[in-house]
């Protein structure tokens, strides 16, 4: 992989962040709703796992999401540079403030195989392209999660963050559908 792929990333992640902090607060909150019904309306059987995650700072939705997934929900835990690790969603009470100003689940850690048994991955992102690329926060802990899923994996980002393209490195697991406010849930 070029430094020069590794500098347009970098770019565009900054450009994204900034664009994602200029978004009023009447804004988010109108989409969080959106997104909220969005994922209230998937497809998934109380006895399924989906694999969700908490959005926090000026990521697009809210903790409300995880209320309406009326199955099993994991979220992620971060192990340093190792793969994600997960626990179950248990409710407000079992989540804790945790580094990169995350919020994660208190309970069992039931390790990074965890995510094999999903039937559906809502994961975090800064941008996609049309065919899949998926741009993150830039330190690869999805990268290295996401070869262990056969389930779909949909990205969750804001409308204007569908591109016609992202800079793709060859460990980039590519995502089958997109989540966004005004789009609902669509394939890639
Ligand atoms: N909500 C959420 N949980 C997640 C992720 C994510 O992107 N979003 N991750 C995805 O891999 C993993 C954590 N990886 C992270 C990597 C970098 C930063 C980071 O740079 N945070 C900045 C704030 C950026 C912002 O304002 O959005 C910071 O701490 O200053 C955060 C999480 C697992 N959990
Ligand atoms: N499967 C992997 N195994 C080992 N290292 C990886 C893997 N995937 C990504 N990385 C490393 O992680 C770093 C960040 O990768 P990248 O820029 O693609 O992250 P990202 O997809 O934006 O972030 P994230 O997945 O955390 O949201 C790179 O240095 C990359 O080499």
């Amino acid at each position: 992989m070029t430094s020069d792929l590794r500098d347009r990333k970098a770019a565009l992640r900054s450009e994204l962040l900034a664009a994602r902090r200029a978004v009023p607060p009447e804004v988010r909150a109108a989409e969080a709703a959106a997104l909220r019904a969005h994922v209230a309306a998937l497809d998934v059987r109380p006895d399924q796992t989906v694999c969700a995650f908490l959005p926090v700072g000026s990521e697009p939705g809210d903790a409300s999401w995880l209320d309406d997934l009326r199955c099993r929900v994991l979220l992620p835990v971060v192990t340093g540079d190792s793969p994600l690790d997960w626990a179950v969603h248990t409710g407000p009470d079992a989540l804790a403030p945790a580094a990169l100003r995350l919020l994660e689940p208190t309970g069992p850690r039931l390790g990074a195989s965890a995510i094999a048994g999903a039937s559906l991955v809502l994961v975090p992102a800064l941008a996609v392209s049309l065919d899949g690329v998926r741009l993150g926060k830039g330190k690869g802990h999805y990268d290295r999660s996401l070869s262990l899923v056969t389930a779909p994996l949909i990205a969750v980002v804001r409308d204007e963050e569908v591109l016609p393209s992202v800079p793709a490195e060859p460990h980039d697991v590519r995502m089958d559908g997109v989540l966004t406010p005004s789009g609902g849930l669509r394939r890639l």
